[in-house]
């Protein structure tokens, strides 16, 4: 029987041998591992990469156009995106043009996008620019860069990443402390920043490193070094992004807040109001517990609008609204229904609950010591007209009786509250029924 060839040892064979101890010196030596990297992560390439996306940014918002650029933040973050695309171009022609006129320019224009990104996230979440400090700041890094230029490598790349990191920790910490309860896509600005930030300081700490075990060495610390530094734009360029999310964000709740909220007393329009109405009625209907509706309507504003002025008579519609609202409960809707006439939409309260408010509410008003025209003292007072919903209302119907008491209480001689009772529930009933009959021949 022929008997297998006994197998020999990988180590045995010399030329196995020779071919293993060729791949665990390329495993071992240094210069591997950075042309591994070098190969993967091609620095060049990630430096166009932000050239690229950085110019892309600035372009993006500049063809949004006013659209985009009459938002703060926005115009200033299209400087930014700029001045780093410019910056990293300059870079990119490193080996090309002379290198220190080079890293002068392209390590300032990263130090103005960084000033940039700090004002663009000030203007967002404090509606400011940035801070005298801050100027001084963004000036001191200015005038470090061109004093650690000739200096080697790890000092200089530890200076500037440093000099970076700092003027980035205001910006990330207001984001982290201000914009986190903010719009959710604020929460990419956010965590971008941290990120680049982070990146930032590990530069730092490997530059420490690399200038006190071998600072004549170059692979693989520069590799390493230009890779986090890269990988920190890369962040900055995210949250670039991430901020033209989180202002149109703001935009679409702002304009939201213009559709359904009046521009000059703050309080709900009509149509939010009648389906806060008509919401607070059906949660009343399914939870079994009562809700009611008052009208408030401020007495002879016409007199007061003719006397003083129509600025004056804002100011008391502002006024009247502010000291309603005090009064109510976090649950409860002030509404302006048009001109001097206020609605309160009250949850989980009965007719007497709620006429006690409107008396609460007509006694403040008319406690109010307003300024008229030229200073002179100033009184107002209003009506009110107060409904509770019974099973079958809609919000139409309770708003119509709600109107019925208040003309009572403007017919029995106004500064008053008045309740609507049974016989003005069966006249609003067979009114809003009559509107509802079908025209003769139709
Ligand atoms: N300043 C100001 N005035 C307003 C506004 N909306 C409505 N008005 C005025 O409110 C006044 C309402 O007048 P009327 O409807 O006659 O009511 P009134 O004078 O309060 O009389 P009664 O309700 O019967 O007590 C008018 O002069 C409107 O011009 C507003 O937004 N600002």
């Amino acid at each position: 029987m022929k008997r297998p060839a006994p197998r020999r040892a990988i180590g045995a064979d010399p030329a196995a041998q020779t071919l293993s101890a060729a791949y665990t010196a390329r495993q071992t030596t240094p210069s591997f591992h950075a042309r591994a990297l070098r190969m993967t992560l091609h620095i060049p390439t990630l430096v166009l990469i932000l050239v690229v996306g950085f110019g892309l940014l600035t372009l993006q918002l500049w063809m949004a156009g006013r659209g985009a650029l009459g938002r703060g933040e926005l115009q200033q973050l299209s400087w930014a995106a700029l001045a780093f695309s410019l910056g990293f171009g300059c870079f990119a022609l490193r080996e090309r043009l002379p290198a220190p006129a080079v890293l002068l320019s392209g390590n300032w224009l990263v130090i103005g996008g960084l000033a940039g990104v700090a004002g663009a996230v000030s203007r967002h979440l404090l509606n400011r620019g940035l801070p005298g400090w801050y100027h001084a700041l963004a000036l001191a890094g200015l005038l470090i860069t061109p004093l650690v230029l000739d200096v080697a490598t790890p000092v200089r790349a530890g200076a500037m990443s440093g000099v970076m990191a700092v003027l980035l920790l205001p910006p990330t910490v207001a984001a982290l402390r201000l914009g986190w309860r903010g719009e959710l896509s604020f929460r990419v600005v956010a965590s971008m920043l941290v990120l680049a930030s982070a990146a930032l300081w590990l530069r730092v700490g490997l530059a420490v490193c690399w200038a006190q075990v071998a600072p004549q060495a170059q692979e693989p610390w520069r590799t390493w070094s230009s890779l986090i530094y890269m990988g920190a734009f890369m962040a900055v360029l995210a949250a670039g992004f991430g901020l033209i999310l989180a202002a149109f964000e703001r935009m679409a709740s702002q304009m939201r807040q213009l559709a359904s909220v009046d521009g000059l007393t703050g309080a709900c329009n009509h149509n939010t109001t009648v389906s806060l109405l008509a919401h607070a009625m059906e949660r009343a209907r399914r939870e079994g517990q009562p809700v009611s509706f008052v009208m408030l309507d401020l007495d002879h504003f016409k007199l007061v609008n003719d006397r003083h002025g129509h600025a004056v008579g804002d100011q008391v519609l502002k006024a009247v609204a502010a000291c309603t609202r005090a009064r109510l409960r976090g649950s409860d809707v002030l509404g302006r229904l048009g001109g001097e006439e206020f609605g309160l939409v009250l949850p989980a309260t009965g007719l007497s609950g709620a006429r006690h408010l409107a008396d609460q509410v007509r006694l403040a008003v008319e406690a109010l010591e307003l300024q008229g025209d030229g200073g002179r003292p100033l009184r107002v007072t209003l009506s009110a007209g107060v409904a509770e919903a019974a099973a079958g209302d809609t919000p139409e119907t309770l708003m119509h009786l709600a109107d019925k008491a208040l003309y009572q209480a403007k017919q029995q001689g106004r500064n008053r509250v008045v309740v609507a009772d049974d016989w003005m529930r069966n006249s609003t009933l067979q009114s809003v029924a009559g509107s509802e009959a079908p025209a003769p021949g139709g």
